[in-house]
């Protein structure tokens, strides 16, 4: 059966974030992901999340200057040093959290030479992966549509898996969002059969919409069913936005509740 972890950049914003993570448990969830924890002491954060009785399922390093447009640092040349000072501030909250996933956003690479961003990117993420080895941390890597983030490093599953394979090493893996993938790449149900072993978490929304995943163009129960048959026992982030207020859309939910 399906998991699901609460994202509470997107969902229960009629909360103040700390607020979210009660409003999460209350609703059912048992997990909860988020962009970046960041404005908050380390120890806030953890105090609510174990208040609530949570597992934190995943978050992201710090992604440089979010609010001026940076989307990430890792392939980004000549901001190497804050890139990997970054992953020591993401280490220092994923223990005070007790969070075993990392997501580590590449950047806005369009228009620099693509060589140079990408051996840059493998020499980032060979730091992160091996500084957060000890900690038990996996290091996940998202392509990310171009629709939604035009110019981003990676928009298909594809191009993510050569760069895990360049990378070498054990504890990097995809991180799987079906509404991205769905948007790029398509073929879902034979895209996920030919990944397996190589993601690390999975993430949905309704398509093209990103809403909750009771409408638009996919079968969820189908792609929960297929994630079900090989295995998959991670969390699923709901990284959607809700159609209205966020417990007024939980109907989809419902079937999974005890088993979040
Ligand atoms: O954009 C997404 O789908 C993500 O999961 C990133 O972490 C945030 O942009
Ligand atoms: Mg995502």
């Amino acid at each position: 059966m399906p998991r699901f972890a609460a994202n509470l950049s997107m969902m229960f914003t009629e909360y103040a974030f700390l607020d979210r993570f009660k409003a999460a448990a209350d609703a059912g969830f048992r997990a909860v992901e988020y962009l970046f924890p960041y404005d908050h002491p380390a120890f806030e954060v953890a105090d609510r999340l174990h208040a609530a009785g949570l597992e934190q399922a995943l978050f992201n390093m710090p992604p440089g200057n979010w609010a001026a447009g940076e989307r990430g640092l890792a392939a980004l040349p000549g901001r190497q040093d804050e890139f990997r000072a970054n992953v020591a501030v993401a280490l220092d909250y994923a223990r005070a959290l007790g969070c075993p996933r990392l997501h580590a956003m590449a950047g806005i690479t369009a228009g620099l030479d693509r060589a140079t961003a990408e051996a840059t990117y493998i020499d980032n993420i060979r730091f992160a992966a091996d500084l957060l080895a000890d900690a038990g941390i996996t290091v996940l890597l998202e392509p990310i549509n171009s629709r939604n983030m035009p110019g981003y490093f990676i928009a298909h599953q594809h191009q993510a898996l050569d760069l895990i394979d360049r990378i070498d090493r054990p504890n990097v893996l995809v991180q799987l969002d079906l509404y991205h993938a769905q948007i790029m790449d398509g073929d879902l149900t034979t895209l996920i059969h030919a990944m397996q072993g190589r993601f690390g978490h999975v993430q949905i929304a309704s398509v093209p919409d990103r809403h909750e995943p009771d409408e638009g163009e996919l079968n969820y129960p189908h792609l929960y069913a297929v994630l079900d048959r090989l295995g998959y026992d991670g969390w699923i982030g709901c990284e959607y936005n809700p159609r209205g207020q966020t417990t007024a859309g939980l109907g989809w939910f419902a079937p999974y509740r005890t088993q979040a």
